[in-house]
């Protein structure tokens, strides 16, 4: 029996950051991982394969360059399989290489193998049993496999498989619109694929503000030509013949295509952790709950990342993570999550959003102003040749107060963090009226959004005056 401080279980964003924290704290810590690469579905399935996909697929079509040279060059090289995973191979390797030197340098022991709960304060790991006070569960999530699909064929695929494909399909239907499915459509499609997308609701990634769910769901038609089917529930897949395979959907479409890809939500991995034995109870899809600390119904034992659910990114499970083992070891210095989560979304183009949208702000019954600034009229979105994209900015009307940020277009998800550290100051158009950005970029889009929400408060004020 090994005697620990703290046992982790998963080395994915929430398991590195949180027995990283752990150990700063000066405990002695273990981490238990039963995959032979480390990193978790952040490094190896998920976040940074599909985001180094989506560059290549941009690199290696020409795509990003199109509107600089006035031609199309999306043929301008045959790529092959094996020139589109390269590079993601060399990204995911320095990636795990990067966690085991953090996990090596804090002196976290590392136990290769998959974990079961014994009792609430010992885990079994092959024939290794360890103990510790305290126990962080960040064992994330896989995809959900509805029965309907047969994911032994070898073209139909979850989004783990899918980086798998030993060639481009000529067509592919994406089985849900969700983050996942709608980001890999747009790689594919990048690719010169055929693609369908299906889903069963009337919108694209309904959390969004409508008007970029709607700009988004144009360019994927037309500079994409990707076929969005919206209230198309799936309802059977036929496989049985090589060949094509024939979906069929509740409304009566049918479709014949080459490959299927399933992204129709994740289930967490909790199945093998044999959590009876420690007491901890579990919620929908093996889901754990969890208080504002990430304790479990049984204090010492936490959890975090996907394996608690919403948001379930990347960058919130890292976070939690940290959180978690802060907790557990008295360092209560960052004891609640961030205020403001940003959510970016690598579609093409790419999408980020940071707190209100229009939708959320009528239903609170809050007036506000919206100020808006096209990369067409911003001069490092014309040198990029970005003529689509644009920010929206959301402003309380009382106070301009900045309420809500939503950027689709090149590098949306950085230029969304100028937004949000307003936010976090609470600041609004008189704290950005003050920032002098630098001179071509796409930040100066918040001096024109503000000035455009100031003009729009003046007029107001002047008409006002003249009708007293
Ligand atoms: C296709 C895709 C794209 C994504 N894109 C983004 C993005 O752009 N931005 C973003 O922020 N997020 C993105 N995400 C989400 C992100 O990948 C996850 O939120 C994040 O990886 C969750 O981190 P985690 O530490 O909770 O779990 P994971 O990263 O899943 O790590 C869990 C680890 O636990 C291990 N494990 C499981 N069970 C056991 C056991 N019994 N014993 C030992 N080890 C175990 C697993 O092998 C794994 O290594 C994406 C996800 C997918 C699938
Ligand atoms: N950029 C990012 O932040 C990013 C990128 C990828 C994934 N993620 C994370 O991954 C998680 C999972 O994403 P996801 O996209 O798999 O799940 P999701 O639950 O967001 O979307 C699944 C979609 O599938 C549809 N669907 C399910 N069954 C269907 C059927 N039979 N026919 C038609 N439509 C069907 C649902 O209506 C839903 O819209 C999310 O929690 C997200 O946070 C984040």
């Amino acid at each position: 029996m090994q005697e620990y401080d703290a046992i982790v279980i998963g080395s994915g964003p929430a398991g590195e950051k949180g027995a990283a924290t752990a150990a700063a704290l000066g405990k002695r810590v273990a981490m238990i991982e039963k995959n032979t690469a480390l990193g978790g579905a952040s490094t190896n399935t998920g976040t940074l394969p599909s985001k180094t996909l989506r560059e290549t697929a941009l690199a290696l079509t020409g795509m990003r360059a199109r509107n600089l040279y006035g031609v199309d060059l999306s043929l301008r090289r045959e790529a092959n399989i094996r020139d589109v995973m390269y590079h993601e191979t060399q990204v995911k390797a320095r990636e795990r290489a990067r966690v085991l030197d953090n996990i090596r340098q804090r002196g976290v022991d590392l136990y290769a193998g998959a974990a079961r709960f014994l009792d609430a304060n010992t885990i079994e790991t092959g024939r290794i049993q360890l103990r510790a006070e305290k126990i962080l569960i960040a064992t994330g999530s896989s995809p959900f496999r509805p029965p309907e699909f047969k994911f032994e064929d070898d073209r139909i695929h979850d989004s783990d498989e899918l980086l798998e494909i030993e060639s481009i399909p000529k067509s592919l239907a994406v089985i849900g619109a969700g983050v996942i499915g709608t980001e890999y459509a747009c790689t594919f499609a990048a690719l010169g694929c055929d693609v369908h997308l299906l889903d069963g609701r009337d919108s694209l990634l309904p959390f969004l503000d409508r008007e970029i769910s709607l700009a988004l769901e144009k360019a994927l038609s037309l500079d994409l030509r990707i076929q969005f089917h919206k209230n198309e529930m799936v309802k059977c897949c036929d496989s049985e013949q090589p060949g094509q395979i024939h979906l069929g959907c509740a409304s009566g479409l049918k479709l014949s295509v080459d490959q299927v890809l399933v992204a129709a939500g994740r289930s967490s991995n909790t199945a093998s952790l044999n959590l009876e034995a420690a007491g901890v109870t579990l919620g929908k899809r093996g889901i754990i709950p969890v208080n504002e600390q990430y304790q479990t119904n049984i204090p010492h034992i936490y959890a975090a990342g996907d394996v608690v659910g919403f948001p379930a990114l990347s960058s919130t499970s890292a976070a939690q993570g940290r959180l978690a083992m802060g907790h557990a070891f008295g360092f209560l210095e960052r004891s609640r999550m961030a205020a403001l989560l940003p959510t970016g979304i690598y579609t093409i183009p790419e999408i980020s959003m940071v707190g209100e949208t229009e939708e959320t702000l009528k239903a609170k019954s809050i007036e506000y102003l919206v100020g808006r600034a096209n990369y067409s009229e911003n001069a490092r979105g014309q040198i990029i040749g970005d003529c689509k994209g644009f920010l929206k900015l959301l402003f309380r009307k009382s106070d301009l107060k900045l309420l809500g940020v939503h950027v689709i277009g090149e590098l949306a998800s950085e230029l969304a963090h100028t937004g949000m550290m307003v936010m976090l100051a609470d600041g609004g158009a008189e704290l950005l009226e003050r920032a002098c950005f630098n001179y071509p970029t796409l930040g100066d889009l918040y001096e024109t959004a503000t000035h455009d929400v100031v003009l729009q408060c003046d007029l107001e004020t002047r008409q006002s005056m003249q009708g007293d």
